[in-house]
């Protein structure tokens, strides 16, 4: 395996039990991110965000987007949302800009489902909202709450599931209407390290089958190497982009062991300094 410099691809040697050579998703942008820069002004206070951003994501990629704590992640997560629009640059997602962006799942850490719904009828909102039938929309949300482990919950409500559980609602729910562009920010990051990993199984699983265009923001460099077909990483004040690493081949032998392979090992010692070093 070796690492390039700059904008940099790590591109394995195909050798069994490491990831599988060659590069990048080879369709068009799925995202398109030009000269973005967000300002908040609070009374006299301006707090610039974030910076001259541009990124080109193409569909079917799995990007997570590192740094520190204030550094912008999800100020930008929240443009791509279309919940913030940004004071500068242009975003693109599947060819719209702002306003009409196109089907989106975004899940958070404390995912808001409605508490006097039961986990199907949580699941099932998203459809309802778009007018899919019932019959449809409930058994869409049914298979994709057995999909991750919920079968048997499918009638409790959010204040009658563990905060793991509640996560995996939040998954479905993002799912089902099987959006272009599965936005998360930090959704794993209260969960215990089994229903965490497990969860980034079914995450990659759906992903896979469903080639979705996936932006994670994490503060785990580890989680971020297991999980993605690239990592951004972002400095802070203003908030710009401070490194860009594709990482190739597969991702299934990466999961549960990724840092056992020296590149890769290699590549969390250098995000972490470079994340360390940034002002
Ligand atoms: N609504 C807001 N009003 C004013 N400033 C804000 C607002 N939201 C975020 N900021 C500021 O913008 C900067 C970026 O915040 P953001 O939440 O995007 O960072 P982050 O990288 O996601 O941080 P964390 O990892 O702690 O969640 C920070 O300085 C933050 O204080």
């Amino acid at each position: 395996m070796t690492l390039a410099t700059s904008t940099e691809t790590l591109i394995d040697d195909g050798g069994s039990g490491g990831p599988a050579a060659v590069g990048s998703a080879d369709a068009g942008p799925a995202i398109s991110v030009h000269d973005v820069g967000h300002a908040f002004v609070a009374g006299t206070t301006v707090v610039e965000a974030l910076r001259g951003i541009s990124l080109e994501i193409p569909e079917g990629q799995f990007v997570s987007l590192v740094g520190k704590s204030g550094c912008g992640k999800s100020t930008l997560l929240n443009i791509l949302a279309g919940l913030l629009t940004p004071t500068g640059g242009e975003i693109a997602v599947r060819g719209s800009g702002l306003p009409g962006l196109p089907n989106r799942g975004y899940i958070t850490q404390d995912s808001r489902l409605l508490p006097w719904r039961t986990a199907l009828q949580n699941v099932a909102l998203p459809l309802e909202l778009h007018g899919v039938k019932k019959k449809e929309r409930l058994d869409r949300a049914r298979r994709l709450l057995e999909r991750v482990g919920l079968g048997d919950a499918v009638h409790q409500r959010p204040d009658q599931l563990s905060g793991g559980m509640r996560q995996r609602v939040a998954i479905a729910q993002a799912l089902v209407y099987e959006p272009a562009v599965l936005l998360m920010d930090e959704p794993f990051g209260a969960l215990d390290v089994w229903t965490r990993e497990s969860l980034h199984d079914l995450l990659l699983d759906v992903q896979a089958e469903l080639g979705t265009t996936a932006i994670l923001v994490t503060h785990d460099v580890g989680e971020a190497i297991s999980l993605s077909d690239r990592i951004v990483t972002l400095a802070p004040r203003p908030g710009r982009i401070l490194g860009d690493y594709t990482i190739a081949g597969s991702k299934r032998p990466r999961r549960h062991d990724a840092l056992r392979d020296d590149v890769l090992a290699d590549l969390q010692t250098r995000i972490r300094r470079d994340l360390g070093a940034a002002a």
